[in-house]
């Protein structure tokens, strides 16, 4: 079976940092793969790489079996790839169900809300965006705050809204950046019920950046491992934490 995902050795470089030295990676649709690893690993730069925010030197990134790398950022969410940030991305002057609308655009011009927000439309009418976007809202349980500006609202809410943004273009692979960050114990329990359930009902596959080790074994099929931008372990969460690379990688970083 042909992967969703399939990374291939990719190379990218900053100057005379290798932030990614090779890393190859499968994701399946319906999967919910962990991409852990120290600070600095190379994590949120594979993401970028995927997202089309970063061109790697070299090395193949297949979204369905079409190349990806070099792809300008709308091509490849219109492949079905979505995302959400580690620091947050959303409007914070703006309502929950405008920024969640957000997501059904890309870049630069056309359209209604081209007018109100300075985005184009990914295809789809205002009125089955907006009804997507309603239901969304429900799912998520923000139906309550649809009208409220984002800015006054707690950090667990803006998590829940940005999934809930990078649902609306219906993602095939959804890459969802440190979402357990600043969470509350009971919200990151939320978060984990939520992020399985969208990978059970839309058969949506996930990668999962997350230092929260709790999250990503009782979410994940799957982890793989970064460490200096390397690919050094892969496999069952639960086995992968204990594996003796992996914990060195960790203590190194915490030293
Ligand atoms: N735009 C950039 N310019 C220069 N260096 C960068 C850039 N983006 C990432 N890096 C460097 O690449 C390396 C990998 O960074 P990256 O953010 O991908 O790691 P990470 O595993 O996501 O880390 P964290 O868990 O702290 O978010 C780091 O050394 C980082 O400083």
């Amino acid at each position: 079976m042909t992967a969703l995902l399939e990374v291939r050795d990719v190379r990218l470089s900053f100057g005379g940092l290798q932030a990614l030295d090779g890393p190859s990676l499968d994701v399946a649709d319906g999967e919910v793969v962990g991409l852990i690893g120290p600070n600095g690993a190379g994590k949120t730069s594979l993401f970028n790489c995927i997202g089309g925010l970063y061109r790697p030197q070299s090395g193949s990134i297949k979204v369905a079996g079409r190349e990806v790398t070099g792809l300008p950022r709308h091509r490849i969410a219109s492949l079905g790839v979505g995302r959400t940030f580690q620091n947050i991305g959303l409007l914070p002057s703006r309502t929950v169900l405008e920024n969640v609308l957000a997501g059904g655009y890309h870049s630069t011009t056309g359209g209604w809300w081209a007018t109100t927000l300075g985005l184009r439309r990914i295809g789809r009418s205002e009125t089955e965006l907006s009804a997507r976007a309603i239901a969304l809202l429900a799912e998520l349980e923000l139906s309550d705050v649809a009208g409220r500006m984002v800015g006054t609202l707690p950090f667990g809410t803006l998590k829940r809204i940005e999934l809930a943004r990078a649902l609306l273009g219906e993602p095939r692979l959804l890459l969802v950046d440190e979402p357990a960050n600043g969470l509350v114990h009971s919200e990151v329990l939320e978060l984990g019920t939520t992020l399985r359930r969208l990978a059970a009902e839309r058969g949506a596959a996930i990668l999962l950046v997350e230092h929260h080790m709790g999250l990503v074994t009782s979410v994940c099929d799957r982890v793989a491992v970064l460490d200096f931008g390397r690919l050094i372990a892969q496999g069952d969460p639960h086995e992968v934490a204990r594996d003796p690379q992996v914990v060195a990688a960790y203590l190194g970083s915490a030293a």
